[in-house]
């Protein structure tokens, strides 16, 4: 039996400004870092092997502090961030090779990034529905397979998580690591939609709240056996 912590990155300066994100990279707030560090305490009961975390610095930045504010998280190993480990062309960082018993590797993957949000990026999402409706802004956001305008839907979103989190984060799992998946809202909606079987009606009303860590019970069958929220 392993063990799956899925967090979505503490609140970012877009967040907090109500602004469509996406693809934009910007960072948490001092809120958003406070929540991580709740997060890292919330987390410092179990032990974890393996991070992940998208390329947006929001979910770096996070992660980063889940591993570094609780030794018993980490069990005195360092997190390491192991960038384009996946490319052919990768030399290695610094030649150097790691060593499992001192470090907790990070992998970073665009595949992990929040879903492309197109035109809406950067647009306040008050004003967004003052101009467009309700009804379809919200069917932007929260439908699976409607897209934002120029944007992914959470289905074109899904279509990169899942495959990644099947091929590189159940490896992991398999091998008996505990791993910590920290990400976005949408692209862990498409992934919770996945562990939890959700339908597109499910998964339209599933909020993930910034900075509470979700853990998850995998079994060598690699099915769920438990969830729970670590409000
Ligand atoms: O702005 C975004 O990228 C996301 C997450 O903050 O927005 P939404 O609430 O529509 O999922």
């Amino acid at each position: 039996m392993t063990k799956l912590f899925l967090v979505r990155h503490g609140q970012s300066t877009w967040n907090a400004a109500n602004r469509f994100s996406g693809w934009v990279d910007v960072p948490l707030n001092k809120k958003g870092r406070q929540e991580a560090f709740q997060a890292a305490h919330k987390l410092s009961s179990y032990q974890i092997d393996v991070g992940f975390t998208s390329l947006l610095v929001r979910a770096i930045e996070t992660i980063a502090i889940c591993l570094t504010e609780c030794e018993q998280v980490c069990g005195g190993r360092s997190p390491v961030f192991k960038h384009d480990a996946d490319d052919p062309n990768w030399k290695g960082w610094d030649n150097y090779e790691g060593d499992h018993s001192q470090e907790i590797p990070i992998f970073t993957s665009r595949d992990l990034d929040e879903r492309y949000y197109g035109n809406l990026q950067g647009l306040n999402k008050t004003e967004t529905v003052q101009k467009f409706g309700k009804d379809i802004v919200h069917q932007w956001r929260r439908s699976f397979v409607t897209r934002p305008p120029g944007g992914e839907s959470l289905a074109d979103t899904a279509a990169r998580t899942i495959p990644f989190f099947g091929d590189r984060i159940m490896k992991h799992l398999r091998d008996g690591d505990n791993v910590l998946v920290s990400a976005h809202g949408n692209s862990l909606r498409s992934i919770i939609m996945y562990l939890d079987h959700l339908d597109e009606q499910e998964v339209a009303n599933l909020e993930l709240v910034t900075g509470i860590p979700i853990v998850y019970d995998i079994n060598a069958e690699e099915k769920v056996t438990s969830k729970i929220i670590l409000n």
